[in-house]
């Protein structure tokens, strides 16, 4: 089925469908309970509801004495007061006695404020005489003293779904006790590149062959995004094996990325194929360079009612990473259940010149660097030096940003403000 597929998508309205297309796994189903020790860069299936107090009981937030506000709020330097220091609390030790008027306990950080005791003194504002302690100056009330619960109350939501777990949420999960963490299990990704032209980067290379370096670097970016990469290989410009890789990927992926074969060339086979495996073309190009042709198309599952994702990337290296960044990358992220999903864009100034031939949105590709001390220098975008061609990756390394020169603009100069979509 082809629905509107012939039209020349704008890429908000190609970004908004393919969010539309792109439905997260379910919470229930697709999910795995794993050892904290496993989780990190997992994705949160479930909130985390705190089963404790933070903190769990009123303790002190410094070395020093545990007393009554009462007893010392009139003290100054011209009215010291004196207390009966009557125990020692260590961090982890409960406290043995209750603090009566007059008295106070030596305390440490971390530990728990006795019975009696409301307001923490740091020894440096105390002086120690044996068994007594000495101060002249008056506390605030409850000074130092971290309340049960003042942090978050058990029962309250600690982390919500649809996070990425990173290394302080693993601290706040260890410190709840949820020692077994419900995540989504990994979204899986098929990716293969299709052409009669591409070798594996250790053959020979023979006169007309390249390398394949899209699979590698499209393995890659699944993985950092926190997918599984199944990587399926060349497979040559034949219907026979293009239908082949297609319909095994569709029996183990949840999306499958190919990257070759949807321009209009006679050896462009793939949108045919997804057809005849009764696909729904949605969209088959796109007004941006590099990346005017780009496939996307739902196919059925098979071994289970979920549909398949189909992205059609262009062949040439740079077309086929920028429409990952893209398109590909937030609608992974949106079917991993991730509920910060999208493109991150940054307005910066450019370091120098950017041109487009204005007929499509133009993303050109560079870094964005950022200030390393103090000296008034601005984070700015610089593009990569060289030939910015679609076929060119080796300007490619290192990019961790592509400036968007927008529709209908056919220069941004220096200095000037720039939207950069940072990758
Ligand atoms: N008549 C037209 N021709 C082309 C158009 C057009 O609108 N009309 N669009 C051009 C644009 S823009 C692009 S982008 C490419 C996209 O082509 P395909 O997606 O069909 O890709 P191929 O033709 O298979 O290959 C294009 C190019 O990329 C190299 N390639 C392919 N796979 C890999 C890989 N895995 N690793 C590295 N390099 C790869 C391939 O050798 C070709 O040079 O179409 C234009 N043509
Ligand atoms: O879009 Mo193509 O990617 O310009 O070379
Ligand atoms: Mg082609």
């Amino acid at each position: 089925m082809v629905c509107n597929s012939n039209a020349l998508w704008s890429a908000s309205e190609a970004e908004a469908h393919i969010n539309q297309l792109a439905q997260p796994l379910d919470p229930q189903r697709d999910r795995e309970l794993l050892p904290l020790t496993q989780s990190l860069g997992r994705v949160l299936a479930d909130t985390v509801t705190s089963p404790l107090d933070f903190p769990h009981w009123d303790n002190s937030a410094m070395d020093g004495y545990a007393v009554r506000f009462a007893d010392v709020q009139q003290c100054s330097a011209d009215r010291p007061i004196t207390l009966a220091v009557v125990t020692e609390i260590p961090a982890g030790k409960i406290p043995q006695v209750s603090i009566k008027a007059g008295q106070a306990a030596r305390i440490f950080t971390g530990a728990m404020v006795p019975l009696g005791a409301d307001t923490i003194v740091m020894q440096e504002d105390t002086e120690r005489e044996g068994d007594r302690v000495i101060l002249r100056q008056a506390p605030q009330p409850q000074a130092f003293v971290r309340h049960r619960g003042s942090f978050q109350r058990s029962g309250e939501p600690l982390l919500p779904a649809g996070i990425q777990l990173q290394a302080a949420d693993l601290a706040i999960l260890a410190a709840a006790q949820c020692t077994q963490v419900p995540v989504y299990r990994w979204l899986r990704v098929a990716i293969f590149a299709t052409g009669d032209e591409l070798v594996p980067p250790d053959r020979p290379l023979q006169p007309g062959q390249i390398v394949d370096s899209n699979s590698y670097a499209l393995a890659a970016l699944v993985q950092q995004g926190g997918a599984l990469a199944q990587v399926f290989g060349i497979v040559p410009d034949s219907r026979a094996d293009l239908r082949r890789a297609i319909i095994s990927a569709q029996e183990s992926a949840d999306v499958i990325l190919s990257s070759g074969g949807v321009s209009v060339g006679d050896y462009d086979y793939i949108d045919e194929l997804l057809q005849d495996l009764g696909a729904t073309l949605h969209i088959r190009s796109v007004a941006v360079k590099p990346g005017k042709p780009l496939t996307v198309a739902t196919l059925p599952g098979v071994g289970d009612d979920r549909p398949r994702l189909y992205f059609g990337l262009p062949g040439n290296p740079v077309s086929s990473l920028v429409t990952f960044w893209r398109f590909v990358q937030p609608a992974l992220q949106r079917l991993s259940g991730r509920r910060d999903a999208g493109c991150r864009w940054l307005t910066v100034p450019t370091a120098e010149d950017l041109h487009s031939g204005g007929g499509r949105e133009t993303y050109v590709w560079g870094r964005v660097t950022w200030p390393q001390g103090g000296n008034g220098e601005e984070i700015q975008f610089n593009p990569a030096p060289g030939y910015q061609n679609s076929a060119n990756l080796v300007n490619l390394a290192q990019t961790n940003a592509l400036a968007q020169v927008p529709l209908g603009v056919k220069r941004i100069g220096a200095g000037d403000r720039v939207k950069v979509l940072l990758v």
